[in-house]
């Protein structure tokens, strides 16, 4: 890519994210030029909202940016270079229950782990696919960065069944544990470290960590880590919901089980789904928290910007999620090569998994988008709990794409999550009921 200014567009318009991702656009013109930002969504009151807002928001600070949003897949399209893609198919009432259901059974219910993991996958696969067909459609050329979860089963149900698509698939986790990594150690920001992380999404490890120098940062990152998981606290975590301070201290539980590497905050589900439950309320789980409070502040600072008419005071900044997306825009916009985290068919960058599983691994970015660094052989404790957790992926997509109730019902019973197969199976007939709306019919 030549260019010098960029069309954008974000499909899932009417997210929480979209203000975000917008405020570092803004805030990076000079690294990454856009010349047209628009805004897809299937649900076009929830998106107008943030619209609203960002309309103004772009008119007081880069009115040179042409701006849209709609609801028409052509119009969206067209005429873009990337893509970024953060739709939630069902939103947040099929969180709910992708949380409650498997909680009423005794089982961790969490929005891309277990089976609420599973079942939001057979909602995203469809809707994730669609819009990978309207890029292709309308602008070939274009590049999709995708965060829509769950990560892992979109990427591998896009790896078969849109095999050349120009997708890659990304998470926010490991660059948010990456920035806490750097305040550990006294350096600025992930961008001072060179690492090697290797794993599924929500699933993987750090086996090294340096700095710029080369000097090994991992003793005394693996020191902190022992005592306080990746809880920086003070100023940095002052607006740290309570669930995701546990998750960020819990690490300290799951660095113990293996000391030579350090973990994703996400394995906590897999390997002490126990304390998760203890601390677990079947009446009041992660969707009513962040409905209560990220969505909750999202809309009414947008709906005040509209109100005042202005965003001269606005509170909202860009976070490690909206430069992250920006980051690899620019990456590949400009073929700089940058290492870089994304989720890729392992194709040996991890030596003895199955070449075809879709593992997170740093990547050089660039115009041709990513390009593998191998990273060696999982280690057994690795190797066994990845192989496991990526053939529930697998039977996911199998089950979606053979319409199988069978296999759906082996992807929830091999789940580490879950502790047998009749619990699996209660668990599936109540999802099936729930996701009628979402899910194919299954036989
Ligand atoms: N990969 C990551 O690390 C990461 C990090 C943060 C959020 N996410 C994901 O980003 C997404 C957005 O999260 P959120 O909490 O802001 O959700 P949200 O519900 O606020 O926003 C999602 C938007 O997608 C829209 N949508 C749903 N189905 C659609 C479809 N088929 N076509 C077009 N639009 C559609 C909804 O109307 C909604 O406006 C979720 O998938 C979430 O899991 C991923
Ligand atoms: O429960 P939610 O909706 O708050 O978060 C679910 C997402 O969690 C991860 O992203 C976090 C990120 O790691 C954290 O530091 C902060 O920036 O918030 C993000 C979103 O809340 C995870 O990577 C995503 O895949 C989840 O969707
Ligand atoms: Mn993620």
């Amino acid at each position: 890519m030549t260019k010098q200014a960029f069309s954008v567009l974000i499909a899932g318009g009417g997210s929480t994210y979209t203000p975000g991702i917008v405020l570092t656009l803004l805030n990076q013109l000079e690294r990454f030029p856009i010349k047209t930002l628009k805004f897809y969504d299937n649900d076009g009151e929830r998106q107008q909202v943030i619209a609203d807002a960002c309309a103004i928001i772009i008119k007081e600070r880069a009115p040179q940016i042409e701006f849209l949003a709609t609801t028409d897949p052509e119009t969206a399209f067209s005429d873009v270079d990337f893509v970024m893609a953060q739709i939630r198919v069902g939103k947040y009432a099929m969180r709910s229950l992708d949380e409650k259901i498997p909680l009423k059974h005794g089982v961790v219910g969490q929005e891309t782990t277990g089976p609420g993991g599973i079942a939001y996958g057979l909602r995203s696969i469809p809707g994730v696919i669609e819009l990978v067909d309207y890029m292709e459609r309308y602008s070939p050329n274009a590049w999709m960065l995708n965060y829509s979860n769950p990560a892992a089963i979109v990427a591998e149900a896009t790896r078969r069944l849109r095999p050349n698509s120009k997708i890659i698939n990304i998470c926010d986790m490991p660059i948010d544990i990456m920035d806490r990594m750097a305040k550990i150690v006294g350096l600025k920001d992930r961008n001072d470290l060179v690492f090697r992380y290797y794993g599924l999404n929500h699933f993987g490890w750090w086996t090294d960590i340096r700095d710029q120098q080369g000097r090994d940062l991992m003793p005394e990152i693996k020191a902190y880590v022992a005592k306080n998981g990746y809880w920086l606290g003070g100023d940095y975590d002052a607006q740290t919901e309570a669930s995701w301070a546990r998750t960020f201290k819990a690490a300290a539980d799951v660095y113990a089980l293996d000391p030579t590497t350090l973990p994703n905050t996400y394995l906590k589900y897999y390997l002490y789904p126990q304390a998760v439950l203890a601390h677990a309320d079947p009446t009041y789980t992660r969707t009513d928290e962040v409905r209560a409070h990220r969505e909750a502040y999202v809309f009414s600072e947008c709906r005040r910007v509209v109100q005042n008419g202005t965003a001269k005071d606005i509170t909202y900044t860009g976070d490690e999620h909206s430069t992250y997306i920006v980051d690899l825009c620019t990456a590949i916009a400009f073929d700089t090569k940058q290492r870089m985290l994304a989720i890729i068919p392992s194709a040996g960058a991890v030596a003895n998994l199955d070449p075809t599983a879709m593992v997170e691994v740093p990547v050089l970015f660039g115009a041709n988008g990513p390009e593998r660094l191998a990273m060696g052989n999982a280690a057994t404790f690795q190797k066994g709990l990845i192989t496991e957790q990526n053939c529930v992926e697998k039977l996911v997509v199998d089950a979606y794409i053979e319409r199988s109730y069978t296999k759906l019902w082996e992807a929830m019973s091999l789940c580490k999550i879950v502790p047998d197969a009749a619990v699996a199976k209660v668990i599936l007939d109540e999802m099936i009921v729930a996701n009628r709306d979402y899910w194919p019919e299954l036989a």
